[in-house]
């Protein structure tokens, strides 16, 4: 659905010229949420709003839809655009209008006739669930209402893809996890496709299908988080489930990249005659799946034959490191 290739983006100040894209290629596939991680600086923004060409990217192509965006301008560009919703941080709101009358927004100025702006209006206020708001102005509002009705108004227009600029980052956790909530439903219901941005390791973990960890401008990994959190090294499943130090001798971190119910453990012990010490470790739902990560000393002589067993049976078996 997203198909950005080799983007880049410069920034051209007075006195120096600041790298904030330097060579991205993102795939969002049609109907996942896709979150981009990353610290403050890492390009994140940048690289959002290269996505629907608020920001020309200085190389590179974007393709939202199948369509070219980077190779259109004026009138055709903003007809694209109207394919793409974007909420932010700070919900945006215009402050001298009634809730309704900022979810109407968009569609006045797409032209919408009256009639038809107050029916669909009514249809998104009842989607984010804020009917009884509509005359309410965004002062009366708490921050997760404010957030709920931009993304009423974001999907005014109907898009197929909504862009998310560290939508929660400003909500208290409760509120945050209704609206990574809506995000979900939104999702599902509609087949909606989001790209979010975000700083906050918890947003991926609880809605995320598909996640790039961005540093200084380069995505330093991607693809779907159940996938990397099997792939050896990966810094997704150590930022996700962050162990303490374990060097001790005959540690290994297991990595159980979907729901095992089998006792593997106790099975270690019986088959194998080694001893199992689990150090430390946590078991969370990621991507709805049941995933987990510890850290366990094993021990004995049969214990390459222990650990070949692990890897058979699908594990993700590390020597620690850390
Ligand atoms: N309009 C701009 N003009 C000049 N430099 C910019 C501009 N926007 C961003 N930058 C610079 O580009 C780099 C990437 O910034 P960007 O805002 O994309 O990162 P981010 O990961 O979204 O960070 P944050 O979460 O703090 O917004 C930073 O060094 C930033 O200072």
């Amino acid at each position: 659905m997203i198909n950005a290739v080799g983007l880049r983006k410069v920034y051209r100040l007075k006195d120096r010229e600041v790298l904030a894209l330097d060579g991205v290629d993102l795939h969002v596939r049609q109907g996942e949420i896709y979150g981009v991680v990353g610290q403050s600086g890492a390009g994140k923004s940048t690289l959002l709003r290269c996505v629907n060409l608020l920001e020309r990217p200085t190389a590179g192509t974007v393709a939202v839809d199948g369509e070219d965006l980077t190779s259109l301008s004026g009138a055709r560009l903003r007809a694209a655009r109207r394919g793409i919703g974007m909420v932010h941080q700070h919900f945006a709101l215009l402050s001298s209008r009634t809730v309704a009358a900022n979810v109407a927004f968009p569609l006045e100025i797409a032209g919408v006739g009256r009639a038809e702006r107050r029916r669909r209006v009514g249809e998104l206020l009842e989607l984010v669930g804020l009917q009884e708001k509509a005359r309410a102005y965004p002062a009366q509002l708490s921050g997760g209402q404010k957030q709920r009705v931009g993304i009423a108004r974001a999907l005014a227009s109907s898009p197929k893809v909504l862009l998310s600029d560290e939508a929660t980052s400003a909500l208290d956790p409760a509120t945050t996890e209704s609206i990574l909530e809506l995000l979900r439903d939104l999702n599902r219901e509609l087949g909606l496709t989001i790209l979010l941005i975000t700083h906050e390791m918890d947003v991926i973990k609880r809605i995320c299908d598909s996640a790039a960890i961005m540093e200084q401008g380069v995505f330093r990994e991607s693809g779907k988080v159940l996938d990397l959190l099997a792939t050896p090294g990966s810094l997704l499943a150590r930022s996700l489930f962050p162990l303490p130090p374990a060097d001790a001798p005959g540690v290994v971190t297991i990595t159980y990249p979907r729901q095992f119910d089998e006792p593997l453990m106790s099975e270690l012990t019986r088959r194998f005659d080694v001893d199992v010490n689990v150090l430390g470790g946590a078991v969370e739902t990621v991507s709805g799946q049941s995933v987990g990560r510890l850290n366990v000393g094993i021990q004995g002589a049969n214990r390459a034959a222990a650990l070949a067993y692990l890897k058979d049976k699908g594990l993700l078996v590390e020597e620690s490191t850390r």
